[in-house]
């Protein structure tokens, strides 16, 4: 298993590239399964998730291959994958797969549009809480599915087709709002979407579904409303830049008191992050695709957040933040609201000399004027690279074991980072 070895104490300078977003890659991935035609996606993160999704999709027939041409007029990072659903073999995605990647539930969406038939084993909880997909069953229940639960699988029929309906979530979910919209795109009838979420991720399915043909108003507001169409076609579409590492970078470049310009990406995807990394003491300026964030030697300020759906403060960042916070002059107040169990890392900060209390979902955040490295362990994506912004300013080495979390949702970390100035490595194998 590898590891990243970091040699705190380095501000970080330069410009780093922004890959393509995972969370959006994902979806727009599986929405390949709804057409016969090649759907081409540009700017698709090399990541280890990415790779195992294409593994998944091909266990149900999709033609699945990489251009190697790189994109973007910056970056040598992401690569354009092809996919092509011309027949779709199975209808079954088994625990094996599913369980190693909660995203791949999703399928269950348009293989039901397409073959009136999946069988998907549930998902389960991971390390960072429960992960529900009742609310997605009910979405695809109200366009017309049957579904029931059998050892372990959610097994759907929709032998007539679906049809539209009303979906109202009583809570916003992203996944369920994926799973709405592939499902409604080609249902007989309109469908509207009620309390939709309105991550930039959503916007970005709509918008490829779009391309193919889909009737969709609405995506990026509550209200989605989704005309049916018979079928749908290929497209090609870019991914869109990754607001979470946007945001894990501009953390790291604050927390080091450097100044890093982030490529190929958009201020408007994080704005409560970024205004947050402002009050914190950050400079923060931008033009349509960069954004620069300066902090020089004056004191880390204690800024509260509360987790909540977009666009407010992501639960994805909530990690880095925290990390940012252990140097913080005075205390914060750090609430999750969208995950029960995401403090993981508050027991792996604390053995870089992190002062952290847990109450609930309430985390008290008293900073410390230094962190000192140690061998620490990642939990999960997230929680693993905010012990990587800590191990930047600790004195010190620090040593991030179980790294594969990491890339599953972060390209090139280690390169990235080393090009503005930091002492990190990966040390491959046993250790
Ligand atoms: C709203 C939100 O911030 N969603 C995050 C969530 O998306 P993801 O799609 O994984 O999760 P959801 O948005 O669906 O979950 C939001 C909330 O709804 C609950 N829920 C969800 C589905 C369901 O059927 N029943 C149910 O009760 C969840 O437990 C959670 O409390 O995790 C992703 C990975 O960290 C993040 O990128 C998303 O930003
Ligand atoms: C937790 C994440 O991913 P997943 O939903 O795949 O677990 C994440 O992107 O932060």
């Amino acid at each position: 298993m590898d590891r990243i070895r970091i040699v705190g104490g380095h501000r970080l300078n330069g410009s780093i590239s922004i890959s393509g977003a995972k969370n959006a890659a994902l979806p727009l991935m599986i929405a390949s399964l709804l057409t016969p035609e090649t759907v081409v996606l540009e700017n698709t993160p090399r990541l280890s998730d990415v790779r195992l999704l294409m593994r998944i999709l091909g266990n149900h027939g999709v033609d699945a291959s990489i251009d190697g041409k790189r994109v973007g007029q910056t970056q040598e990072t992401g690569e354009t994958i092809r996919l092509s659903a011309a027949n779709i073999v199975d209808t079954t995605a088994p625990y094996e797969l599913v369980s190693r990647m909660r995203a791949s539930f999703w399928v269950i969406a348009p293989l039901l549009a397409r073959m009136g038939e999946a069988r998907v084993s549930l998902p389960g909880g991971c390390a960072i809480g429960t992960r529900p997909v009742d609310l997605l069953i009910m979405a695809l229940e109200r366009l017309g599915a049957t579904i029931d639960i059998d050892g372990g699988y959610a097994v759907a029929r929709a032998k007539n087709g679906l049809r539209g309906g009303d979906i109202v979530f009583p809570k916003v979910t992203v996944g369920g709002t994926h799973t709405a919209l592939m499902a409604a795109v080609m249902a007989r009838g309109t469908t509207v979407i009620d309390n939709a979420a309105r991550e930039p991720e959503v916007v970005d399915l709509a918008d490829c579904l779009g391309k193919m043909g889909a009737k969709i108003e609405g995506a990026g507001t509550s209200r989605i409303v989704v005309e049916g169409v018979t079928s749908l076609g290929g497209a090609r579409h870019a991914v869109l830049p990754d607001r979470i590492e946007t945001g894990t970078y501009a953390m790291a470049a604050a927390m080091t008191g450097g100044d890093v310009t982030l490529l190929d990406t958009r201020a408007d995807l994080l704005s409560a992050a970024l205004d947050v990394l402002m009050r914190a003491g950050a400079e923060v300026t931008s033009t349509h695709n960069s954004i620069r964030i300066r902090r020089g030697d004056g004191p880390i300020a204690p800024v509260d957040v509360t987790t909540e759906p977009y666009p407010g403060f992501p639960t994805d960042l909530q990690a880095q933040f925290m990390a940012l916070m252990t140097r913080a002059r005075g205390v914060s107040h750090i609430r999750e609201t969208i995950f029960e169990n995401r403090f993981m890392h508050v027991q792996e900060l604390a053995r870089l000399g992190a002062h952290i209390r847990l109450d609930g979902d309430l985390a008290v955040v008293e900073g410390a004027p230094a962190l000192k490295g140690a061998p620490v362990m990642a939990t999960d994506l997230r929680a693993s690279v905010s012990l990587v912004i800590a191990g930047l300013a600790a004195e010190g080495e620090t040593t991030v074991h179980r790294v594969y979390h990491l890339d599953r949702g972060f390209e090139a970390l280690e390169k990235k980072l080393a090009r503005c100035g930091a002492e990190v490595e990966r040390i491959s194998g046993e250790g």
